[in-house]
């Protein structure tokens, strides 16, 4: 599962950004069969220079053109872009042929035989937008040209689809998906960009004042009613005004001085609350006042997302944050060249933002350790202390290398109970903090709910987009499915991309970038993008599939209706397979001052459903229920 593995780099020296093509490929690991460097300070830029070829920065999505049948591709191995713009030859683009014989992706081929290339090549163009290439109308045929490995296209992906699901780890999954060495694009060091990334509060921003707040646990601080009753340091409160925040959250309010004061905290509040602040703030702080000496591969803090794109918004927050001063924030995620993000972390930091597998492998290979970490953040955290990542996150908060005096911090929207007994065990003397109802989902979106079939689906969401599609996110089940409907609707008016855990990581993060940018209206997601993503146009979120669990849908529809901001959510139940939801539906929309649509009201009633429960109990003291967690599609 690591990207570290032992195999003999073999890749040979391509242009990458001119073709495809060639033989069996290049070995995945980026480190050669040699044990990597100790964590010694180089030199090395970190985020631009590490290979030698050049970066091309993209200007669509990805998808057109798409070769995934390895036809048209010279010689064997293929190579990732496939997208043979040039006609010169060139594979397809995964054909995912992880036995080295024809078009794939990888091309791994372990015994360094093998003609030319193999993939890599980090090409996040994929010029132009759009899926054509792949039609899938569901008439007949269904699905041509997705030959990811010539033997049975579509059928034989729907088989892997159902093995990752029933797979699940919830790590880092690299191995059973294509690889790239990417290296992402650097952070932005305009101001003007930095600290407009974030939301405008919004009309109702005052209403959080009425959200009713419960602290718990020993002595719990006292909670500050401004930013500068935090006595927070000047260069912070400098960037909190450069951010346009003028009054905390009420999260921000109870967080800020639990930390500062050294205690541990779990603490719940609905999304697009600034749980993100709530926690950098007082961190920034806290290191910022002590000055602790800075220790290559010794991060003071440690902040855990289970999403990629997540781990990168909150390093764009931290460093809004840290801006003008000397601190040094890194992050290390999934997807991504391991080598590149190794470079900077042997240039130190003082606050590494991780995703828990990659994490992991940096601790395993002793690159990382945490000897100085004072703070360990969990956002997120009920998703990571579920099935998936549970064992990963015990490893890191139990390592033995872990310092003793350390603060843990655990953030979410959602906490059932029975997680929050879990996370009981990470923490001492903590303070538990609710704002509003635990898992309840923001007021501020208007939910309508529409019985809809599977077969009268794509009809609706033709009909609502074509009513407005600007900022919509439609949430699916499965990575096929994202991939079948921004196959589709790539053909219509709408310009649609999507993200899911079967896409590289390149892709994944441009189709967020053109989404942001407006230029595509439309994101069809899995579940992987239903949390923590801040996104500025999001004005209405979709669930064209339900999610399996109602936390899900809380945290789906919070990617709009942010910071005191209205948003709109429409769902589509379908009766025949959503009826577990309803009940937890009705409930969430009931507390969320919502309209229950009767065709809902009448199987609510009946629900069976047992996953995550809503209450305000700190299990300290409330009663135990124990329910499934559910396992879910796809995480990182
Ligand atoms: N005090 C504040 N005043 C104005 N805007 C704020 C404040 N705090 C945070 N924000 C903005 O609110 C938006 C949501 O914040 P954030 O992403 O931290 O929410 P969250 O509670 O973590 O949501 P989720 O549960 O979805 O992860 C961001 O754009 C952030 O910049």
């Amino acid at each position: 599962m690591s990207d570290w593995g032992d195999e003999t780099d073999v890749a040979p020296k391509v242009d990458r950004n001119v073709g495809g093509g060639g033989g069996g490929g290049g070995a995945e690991n980026e480190w050669g069969n040699s044990k990597p460097a100790p964590p010694v300070a180089k030199s090395t830029s970190g985020w631009s220079d590490e290979e030698a070829e050049p970066k091309k920065s993209g200007n669509g999505d990805g998808y057109r053109g798409r070769r995934d049948d390895g036809e048209g591709g010279g010689g064997g191995g293929g190579g990732y872009r496939g997208r043979r713009d040039d006609g010169e030859g060139g594979g397809g683009y995964r054909g995912r042929r992880e036995d080295g014989e024809g078009g794939g992706y990888r091309g791994r081929r372990d015994d360094g035989e093998g003609g030319g290339g193999g993939y890599r090549g980090r090409r996040e163009d994929g010029e132009g937008g759009g899926y054509r290439g792949r039609r899938e109308d569901g008439e007949g045929g269904g699905y041509r040209g997705r030959r990811e490995d010539g033997e049975g296209g579509f059928r034989e992906r729907r088989r892997r689809d159902e093995n990752d699901m029933n797979n699940n780890e919830g790590g880092d999954d690299e191995e059973k998906k294509p690889r790239e060495f990417y290296i992402p694009p650097e952070p932005t060091t305009d101001e003007a960009e930095m600290f407009n990334s974030g939301i405008a509060s919004g009309i109702n921003f005052s209403k959080y004042d009425n959200i009713p707040v419960k602290v718990s646990g020993e002595n719990p601080p006292k909670p500050v009613k401004t930013f500068e009753e935090a006595k927070l340091r000047d260069i912070l409160m400098d960037n909190i005004k450069k951010s346009a925040y003028t009054v905390p959250t009420p999260i921000q309010k109870v967080s800020i001085p639990v930390i500062s004061a050294g205690r541990d905290l779990m603490a719940c509040a609905q999304t697009g609350s600034g749980k993100t602040a709530a926690f950098l703030l007082p961190i920034l702080n806290h290191i910022l006042d002590k000055g602790y000496e800075l220790e290559i591969g010794k991060p003071q803090a440690i902040i855990m997302s289970p999403t990629r794109e997540l781990a990168v918004q909150i390093f764009n927050e931290a460093r809004k944050f840290a801006h003008n001063s000397y601190l040094k924030i890194t992050i290390v995620y999934g997807g991504t060249s391991v080598k590149y993000q190794n470079e900077s972390i042997t240039k130190g930091c003082h606050i590494l933002i991780a995703t828990p597998g990659r994490l992991l492998d940096f601790v395993e290979r002793t690159f990382i350790t945490f000897e100085d970490t004072r703070f360990v953040v969990l956002d997120e955290a009920d998703r990571m202390l579920d099935m998936g990542f549970s064992e990963s996150m015990r490893k890191i908060i139990t390592h033995p290398t872990m310092r003793k005096e350390h603060q843990t911090l655990m953030f979410s929207a959602t906490f059932p109970e029975e997680i929050q007994r879990m996370a009981g065990e990470f923490l001492r003397d903590y303070v538990f903090v609710t704002i509003g109802v635990i898992g309840g989902a923001c007021s501020d979106v208007t939910q309508t709910i529409y019985e809809v079939d599977k077969f009268n689906k794509r009809a609706k969401l033709m009909e609502i987009l074509r009513d407005g599609a600007d900022g919509t996110i439609v949430f699916v089940e499965t990575k096929r499915g994202a991939d079948f409907l921004a196959s589709f609707f790539s053909e219509t008016e709408f310009p649609t991309t999507s993200i899911h855990g079967d896409r590289l990581q390149s892709q994944r993060e441009q189709a967020l970038r053109e989404f942001k940018s407006g230029k595509m209206k439309v994101l069809i997601a899995t579940s992987v993008a239903s949390r923590g993503l801040d996104i500025k146009n999001v004005s209405h979120v979709i669930n064209y599939d339900m999610p399996s669990t109602i936390d899900d849908y809380v945290h789906r529809i919070g990617r709009t209706g942010r910071v005191g901001n209205n948003g709109r959510a429409t769902s589509f139940f379908d009766s025949d397979k959503d009826r577990a939801l309803a009940g937890d539906l009705v409930k969430i929309l009931e507390g969320s001052g919502q309209e229950v649509p009767d065709f809902l009201k009448s199987i609510g009633g009946n629900s069976s459903y047992h996953g995550s429960k809503f209450g305000g109990v700190d299990v300290r003291r409330g009663p135990t229920e124990a329910a499934a967690v559910e396992n879910e599609e796809e995480w990182d």
